[in-house]
Order: structure tokens, then sequence, then C-alpha cells
């Protein structure tokens, strides 16, 4: 059980046993609202003064989200950059405002309390940010960082509160005897562990760390996640850990929360995620290459493909647009060879990935010959003809005229409109709850794969 520090508060009714749930996230939405480019959001509105509007499009950066985090445990939070990891972990804190959905900490929604209880409940939910160079003041002592949360919730006199903050120094591996130095004295871990200190003055149950050692040497990032585990355990925190760097989730988690374009397409127990992922975006971030450069060992850029804007994502699936394994649309006939060839060219053709040929050179590539039966095959075949270097227009008298340049757009959207529009992958969301084969935690897959 929580040691408290030894000056914190004494346990109340309203603590979580460790495993109970603590925070509950529920069809979370987060939108921002954005002024569209300088004239393509302006529309003409004849029946108004001035008769000029000015478009607004939201931004999903959060979208329907979901999940529970129970006291004692770290659920990590990984995704590319721009998935709306930091979106959600500072909704979750009421930093922002939510658009729909709730947040309950502790059974309680935070947006129906307010007064003492809300300014009680802020100091038990605490944050941490990536760049501790830019978080702490440079004209403060350490010292009076460390105690400035708990100034600003009149804990502890001024006595007290130093020997709060010099027992914090010490419990997350500096020297007490620094308290009066700037932050300037310190290195980059250094200074996230004063961060730390600071976050744990006011006895908070929940952290969320964004991204903490994104910034430190990989030899030092080691060293201030065991601290932050060591912590973990001596004052029974909870975090919630957000980060692109698959190595450091897997250090860190118990649990681990799959992001993309947000939402969360995975959730599962840390072994099973990592042994046994299951949804194709997980894998692809699993499978990605590490570089040698272990500074740059990210997520970024390893799928093919860019991420959809987030103004306009895909129908569906998020992911559909740079999934390998799109499923088949049952509007047409296939055997699993035909979809399996008929995706890998929609997929070439899309990211111009070869360079053209003639028409029967490009079936013998993508088809071995042969093009799918029926009605599927006559949509290939027509994409085949747009992009053939031997595209003739058949319709000008006799003799059929060779057409310049082949027409990449053209087959690429009657692809697109005639299968992966098709595919229940654009007609569906998914949501699924499949057999864990590692622990017996539950493991969700958003993929219609398990359908
Ligand atoms: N205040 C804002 N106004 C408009 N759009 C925003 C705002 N904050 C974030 N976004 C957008 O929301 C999406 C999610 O951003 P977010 O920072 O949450 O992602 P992230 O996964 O944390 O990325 P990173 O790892 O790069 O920080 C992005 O498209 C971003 O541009």
């Amino acid at each position: 059980m929580s040691q408290r520090g030894g000056l914190g508060s004494e346990m109340t009714g309203e603590d979580v046993p460790f495993g109970e749930t603590l925070v509950e996230v529920d069809g979370l939405k987060k939108y921002f609202t954005q002024s569209s480019g300088l004239l393509s959001g302006l529309s003409l509105e004849p029946d108004q003064f001035p008769p000029i509007s000015v478009g607004r499009q939201q931004v999903k950066a959060v979208d329907d989200v979901s999940f529970d985090i129970r006291r004692g445990e770290t659920l990590g939070l990984v995704g590319e950059s721009g998935c709306g990891k930091s979106t959600l972990g500072r909704t979750i804190l009421r930093l922002l405002e939510p658009t729909d959905g709730s947040i309950r900490f502790k059974g309680e929604d935070l947006a129906d309390v307010s007064g003492e209880t809300l300014r009680q409940k802020r100091s038990e939910i605490q944050m941490i940010f990536q760049d501790p160079q830019s978080s702490l003041d440079p004209r403060m002592k350490i010292g009076q960082i460390i105690e400035e949360p708990m100034r600003a919730h009149d804990m502890l006199d001024d006595e007290g509160r130093e020997d709060r903050a010099k027992m914090l120094l010490e419990k997350v591996g500096l020297d007490p005897h620094h308290y009066n130095r700037h932050p300037h004295a310190f290195s980059g871990g250094q200074r996230q562990r004063v961060n730390l200190a600071r976050a744990l003055s006011v006895n908070p149950d929940f952290i969320v760390c964004d991204e903490p050692v994104s910034a430190l040497d990989v030899s030092i990032q080691a060293q201030v996640l065991n601290t932050m585990e060591e912590l973990q355990e001596e004052f029974g925190l909870t975090y919630l850990f957000i980060a692109h760097d698959l190595s450091v989730i897997r250090h860190i988690s118990d649990r681990v929360a799959v992001m993309y374009l947000g939402n969360v397409v995975e959730l599962a127990g840390k072994e099973e995620l990592f042994e046994n992922p299951q949804h194709p975006y997980t894998k692809a971030l699993l499978e990605s290459i590490p570089v040698p450069d272990p500074r740059q060992r990210d997520v970024r850029g390893v799928l093919e493909g860019e991420v959809p804007s987030p103004l306009n994502p895909p129908s569906g699936c998020r992911f559909r647009t740079r999934c390998p394994r799109l499923i088949a649309p049952d509007t047409y006939e296939w055997t699993d060879e035909e979809w399996d060839r008929t995706r890998a060219f929609m997929r070439a053709v899309k990211r111009q990935t070869f360079e053209p040929m003639t028409a029967s050179e490009t079936r013998a590539e993508f088809f071995g010959g042969d093009l799918p039966d029926g009605a599927a095959g006559d949509v290939v075949s027509e994409a085949i003809d747009l992009i053939a270097t031997d595209r003739t227009n058949g319709d000008d008298g006799d003799e059929a005229k060779l057409v310049e340049g082949v027409d990449w757009d053209g087959a690429t959207e009657l692809l697109l409109e005639s299968f992966a529009e098709e595919s229940i992958c654009a007609r569906e969301q998914p949501a699924y709850e499949i057999e864990s084969q590692y622990g017996d935690e539950p493991h969700h897959a958003a993929c219609h794969l398990h359908r």
C-alpha cells in the first residue's frame, strides 16, 4: 500500500483499491475547430450580410476513445506522431475541454465537480511533459519549483514544504543539498527528476506522463524509467505513459493502447500486444526496422504512405487506406489469389511504384497473365488500359490512336471506388474482443479481420 511519502493525507473512503478502475474514459472526443485555408474556406452566402462565410473544419484529434486505467498500473499509449496521444492525455486531465464523452476519476465525472472538490481532485492528477528544459522556470531554485504546487494547494507550512521538497529530491535520486540550485545546473535527466519531484509534491494518485524520456539519451532514459517504476511502487501511483518509442513502452507498461488517427486500434496486456499483435497497424509498427542511431528509433515514417488528415479521416477503419490486409469487397466474386493480386496492383497504382508498361506486360507482371473473373476483371482491365504505354483511343475513326501519357489518377480513382470503398473496412467501424494467448487481460482489436 502506498506510504504517501509519510506526509500525505490518510486514506479515505473514496480511495480505490489496487487493481480496481481509477480512470474511466468513455466515448471521448476532442475536435479542434479550425478556420480553413485563406480562400478555399470562403463560400458565397447571398442571403446574409456580408454575403460570404468562412468555412470551419474540425480536426478530429481524438474520436470516440474508451478505456479504463486501473489503480497501480501503467497504461502505455503509443502511435505515430500526430495520432492524438497528447490531445488525449490533456483532455483526460481536462486541460482541454472534451467535445463529447466522459472521463471519470475514482468514479466521479470531473465535469460535475467544482470549487474546493475540484481543487482537491486537481492535486490528485498531475502531468509530466517531454521537455524538462522549458517546463522549469530558470529563475527559480529547484526547491521553490518543487514547492510551487504545494503552495498553490495550501499544503503544509513553509518548513513542512521544505522538508517535503528535500525528501522528494532524495526519492527521485537527487541530492537534497541541491535544494537551492537553479535548473541550469542540472542535466536533462536530472531536470526530468526535478519535474517528477514537483508532480509528486501534492500526493497525486494519477500521473499523465507525456513523452517524459524522449528528449533524453538512451542510457539516461532507462535510469529515469527505473526511478519512475520505483516511485510508482512506493507511492502507489497510476501512470498513463505516452510515447512513440516502442522500446520505452515495452519497458514501462503493464498494458498498451495503440492509437492511430484519433482512435485506439488495439489494447492488450504488454506481453500479448508485443508477442501476439492482431491489428495490421500494430504489426507494422512492431515490424519497423530499427535504425542504427538509437535516437531515431521511433515509429515515424516506417509505414507506407502518409497518415491521412484528421480533418477528413477515412470512413470505417481509419487505417484501411494504408492497410496491407484490406478485406475483399463482397460486391464481387473472388478467389483469395485474385483479391491478393488485385489489392497489390491497386496499392502499386495508387503509389505509382512501377514504371508504366504495355497492357499485356502489366497483366503479366501483376496477374500472371490471368485477370480476375467477371466484373472485377473488367474493372482491372479498364484500369490497366488507363496506365498502359500502348494506351489507345479506339473511338476515333478506324485507326486507334496512341494516347499521350498514362492516367495514374484515373486508374487510381477507378480501382479505389470499385474495390477499396466497397470493402467492409470502408463501410463499418471495427471493434472486436479476441482471446489472449498471453495472460488473461482482454484483447481489443479494432480490425474486421476478427469479425
Ligand atoms: N490546438 C490545436 N488546434 C488544432 N489542431 C490541433 C491542436 N492540437 C493538436 N491538433 C491536431 O490534432 C492532431 C493530434 O495531435 P497530438 O499532438 O495530440 O498528436 P500526438 O500523437 O501527441 O503527436 P506528437 O507525438 O507529435 O505530439 C494533430 O493533427 C494536430 O495537428
